[in-house]
């Protein structure tokens, strides 16, 4: 595509050199520029791009999109816009055609239950018979094939090539997590959605956004994008959480058509007669359809929430109650969400992604229900993250665990300690010292744990779920705690392996 073609797609302040150069990729990090590229410098929040504009021509970048006002020789083809971030989603979109607009897309977000959500959608339209793709935190999903990803929604222009590369290989459906950190960088400006769905919002991110304000306008994006009767994709809806106290603000600005679901507040689609065991849970969703009962292999409330917004989505779909139905029972379980490791052992372990207060006070209250003996809690904080929820969740385990040992999750350039500090503030505002230790070293962490627990006690750890790293500076070191508990576990007890 010629370099001029592309910057219709884009606010144009002033431009130079020769627009009719040929481009054959687009890169926002000059370390990926490649001959023929063109390069989006973007003023970011640990660095500048524009410094990297002459390694990135050298690298074979022809063209540059820039913001700053900056001269650049004649033989760089350049042009300057008001907003770099914002142009490179543009920009990409157009680069690979629109894909969104040839896809149904549909958008989850929300502070907690994309994860899940997501993969529980992905399943409903899988069963329907669409071939279907899946992007988020655990791998992104081109049909059965998984690919790793660095973020839970990809930078722009990623997401376009990899929205492409799923029309390419038949995708017709994608299920894709929408982050707050992505609607506010512009990742998904030029992404067209048919379907968004709020999970719900509680703390979290106060490190990225000002306030809770702040956060909730960033999610907000997603519903008020919503425009247009969704042209060969049909009508557009958002599918809205009713309990949660931002339904009400989510209502009014959505573009489409709001359903919403809930279990306590007046919905369009509600769970009814809930019973929660250790292995699932079974619930009876009433909605215009009539009534349908089922059996869910996800334990917990708050998974009742998350199958409510797959069920509201296939409904909208025009999906039959009893194939949706099939669909949410046919799901086994989301990687390192209430994982069971079981190697034999006479306790419960489970390992789960709680990493914000409302997760956390959720699964710790969760696995109370099932809890013969002691809950014991193992969790840490990560670093460069929100600092105010630390010791909030620090209460939350004091409050809901027998037992908590503090330990660390991902640092980065954080100091352990400190951010241990903060959780014991929380902790120690409401339990006595006998009900809390500090083991930083998080496998010594779990080894601890699991040396305590006795039978019919149930052991948490909690935080990285799939995570199969910690970070610690800038390093990722191997480090899963489904592996770390099995190998502790037959270590402690000599248990044969499975
Ligand atoms: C806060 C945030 O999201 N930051 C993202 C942002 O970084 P940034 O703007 O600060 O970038 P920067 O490091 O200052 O660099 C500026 C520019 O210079 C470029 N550069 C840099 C060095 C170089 O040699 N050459 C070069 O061209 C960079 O590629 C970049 O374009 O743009 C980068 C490029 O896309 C992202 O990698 C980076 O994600 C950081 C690493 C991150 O950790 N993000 C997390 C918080 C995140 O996005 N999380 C959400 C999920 C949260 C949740 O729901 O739990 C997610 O969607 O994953
Ligand atoms: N609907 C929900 N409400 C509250 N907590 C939930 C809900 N669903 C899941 N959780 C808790 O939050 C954790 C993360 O769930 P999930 O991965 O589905 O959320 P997410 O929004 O994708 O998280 P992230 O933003 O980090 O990717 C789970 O392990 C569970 O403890
Ligand atoms: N995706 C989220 C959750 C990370 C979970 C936890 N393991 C941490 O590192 O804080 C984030 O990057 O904030
Ligand atoms: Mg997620």
């Amino acid at each position: 595509m010629l370099f001029g073609e592309i910057l219709q797609s884009v606010e144009v302040l002033s431009a130079g050199g020769n627009s009719e150069i040929q481009l054959t990729g687009i890169a926002y990090d000059s370390r990926q520029a490649n001959p023929g590229f063109l390069f989006v410098a973007v003023e970011g929040f640990q660095t500048d791009g524009h410094d990297y504009i002459l390694d990135a021509v050298n690298n074979g970048a022809v063209a540059v999109i820039l913001q700053k006002d900056m001269i650049l020789p004649d033989y760089i083809a350049w042009a300057r816009v008001p907003d770099s971030r914002k142009a490179l989603a543009l920009l990409s979109a157009r680069f690979y055609n629109y894909p969104s607009r040839r896809l149904k897309m549909i958008g989850v977000t929300g502070t907690n239950g994309k994860t899940t959500t997501a993969h529980l959608i992905e399943s409903v339209y899988r069963a329907a018979g669409h071939r279907t793709g899946l992007i988020g935190t655990c791998y992104n999903l081109i049909g059965e094939e998984i690919f790793e990803v660095k973020h839970t929604t990809p930078e722009s222009t990623d997401l376009q090539s990899l929205l492409s590369a799923m029309l390419k290989a038949g995708v017709e459906v994608v299920a894709m997590e929408v982050s707050s950190h992505a609607l506010n960088l512009h990742r998904v400006d030029g992404c067209e959605f048919d379907i968004a769905v709020f999970t719900n919002l509680t703390q979290d991110h106060l490190d990225f956004h000002e306030n809770m304000e702040d956060y909730l306008a960033a999610k907000s994006i997603l519903f008020s994008g919503l425009q247009g009767d969704g042209g060969k994709n049909g009508a557009k809806y958002a599918i809205i959480n009713a309990d949660d106290e931002a339904a009400a603000r989510l209502t009014r600005l959505s573009g489409g058509q709001v359903i919403t679901y809930g279990m306590v507040k007046k919905a369009d689609i509600i769970a009814e007669n809930i019973t929660v065991r250790a292995d699932g849970a079974s619930f009876t969703v009433a909605s215009r359809q009539g009534k349908v009962t089922i059996n869910l292999n996800l334990t917990g409330k708050f998974n009742v929430y998350n199958a409510l917004a797959a069920y509201s989505v296939g409904m909208v779909s025009g999906f039959s109650p009893q194939v949706i139905k099939h669909a949410l029972e046919g799901v086994k379980g989301v990687p390192g969400r209430f994982e069971l490791v079981d190697e034999g052992q006479d306790f419960a372990v489970i390992v789960d992604y709680a990493h914000t207060p409302d997760g956390l006070r959720n699964i710790l209250n969760t696995a109370r229900e099932f809890t013969a003996g002691k809950l014991i809690n193992v969790f840490g904080c990560g670093g460069d993250r929100d600092r105010t929820k630390r010791p909030l969740m620090g209460e939350i385990s004091g409050r809901l665990s027998d037992f908590t040992i503090v330990t660390s999750d991902n640092p980065r350039r954080e100091d352990a300690d400190r951010i241990i500090l903060d959780i014991l503030v929380g902790i120690s505002r409401v339990v006595e010292r006998d009900y809390y230790t500090i083991i930083s070293d998080r496998r010594a962490a779990i080894k601890a744990a699991l040396a305590q627990a006795a039978s019919g006690d149930v052991v948490i750890i909690a935080g990285k779920g799939h995570e199969t790293y910690q970070i610690i500076g800038d390093v990722r070191y191997a480090f899963d705690d489904r592996e770390e508990v099995r190998q502790a576990l037959r270590e402690l007890f000599s248990l044969p392996v499975t």
